[in-house]
């Protein structure tokens, strides 16, 4: 077996750890973009190579506006990762998508306020990559498959809206949301999406509904209480979802993902500067002159 990981994922809040993996090794890892939420922990499940990484760290101690979600997906780019799946906490906007469900959402809206780092590029290295779909279809597909596999209700589709956090809406700001046409909403899935696109590895956001955010006039608010005891009822769909998933990957890639940098670099390669190109060698050296 390759020791190479075929599927990462990373854990949001309530998950923690894979307690299925075998032959664990736990890779205490650096980047040129600082270090990862935690050490990345590879080991086998259903026969094949994972990496996962929880995105708070151990423990819950990073806020959202906190992770190094550069760090964490140059990481698993280190580890040849080709695909990863995020685990992520999210309120429902819809009546139709309640609690205790998936939602396995087609798009994304950003609406982070605090500046967090959109891009592996700049220092004179201008990228601008599409993310007109920012999850891999084709990924998106197989995650489908494996959740629905497990009995829980899932949805395919929908907007999953990041709001910066940590508090949680105003009931005026989660009805905004809801007329906007958003599906979903969490706090991490931007820009831990488009880092990814840079990065050529496919992703995908497995989204627990864990509440119906505050919207709803004959439901309690959310709290951390109510997602956390959602959650705890979940964790077993998601390990078995990860399980079923890793046998339905494909050794090899068909989607377009893995050239998502073909002609994306508008900046003269000349003028770039070496330190800059260093930094993201493993993203660009196939693009450019050596
Ligand atoms: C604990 S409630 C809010 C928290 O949960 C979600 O985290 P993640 O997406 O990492 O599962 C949400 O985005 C917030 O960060
Ligand atoms: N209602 C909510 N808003 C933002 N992030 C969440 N994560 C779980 N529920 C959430």
């Amino acid at each position: 077996m390759s020791n190479t990981p075929i599927l990462g994922v990373i854990g949001g809040s309530g998950l923690y750890a894979i307690s299925s993996l075998k032959d664990i090794e736990t890779l205490e890892m650096n980047t040129p973009f600082g270090k990862p939420s935690a050490p990345l922990v590879v080991g086998t499940l259903n026969e094949k190579r994972v990496a996962f990484l929880a995105r708070h760290g151990i423990g819950h101690t990073i806020n959202p506006t906190e992770v190094n979600y550069r760090a964490n997906i140059y990481a698993m780019k280190m580890l040849g990762v080709p695909q990863i799946v995020s685990i992520s906490a999210c309120g429902s906007l819809r009546e139709d998508y309640a609690p205790g469900q998936i939602v396995i959402p087609d798009q994304v809206f950003d609406f982070t306020r605090r500046n967090r780092l959109q891009s592996f590029f700049g220092d004179g290295l201008v990228v601008h990559v599409g993310t007109a779909n920012p999850y891999c279809e084709d990924l998106t597909a197989r995650v489908y498959q494996a959740v629905s596999q497990t009995g829980v209700i899932t949805h395919a589709g929908g907007t999953l809206i990041t709001v910066e956090g940590p508090r949680f809406s105003t009931k005026a700001e989660s009805n905004l949301f809801r007329s906007w046409g958003m599906s979903i909403i969490g706090m991490t899935a931007c820009p831990e999406v488009f880092l990814a696109r840079e990065a050529e590895i496919c992703y995908v956001t497995l989204a627990h509904v864990t509440d119906y955010d505050v919207w709803r006039t004959s439901t309690e608010p959310v709290s951390v209480e109510m997602v956390v005891q959602t959650l705890n009822n979940n964790t077993h769909a998601a390990q078995q979802a990860l399980e079923n998933l890793v046998g339905l990957l494909p050794e090899k890639r068909n989607c377009g993902c893995g050239d998502a940098l073909k002609d994306t670099i508008i900046t003269n390669p000349g003028l770039i500067q070496s330190e800059t190109r260093r930094k993201v060698r493993l993203l660009v050296d196939k693009y450019l002159p050596s």
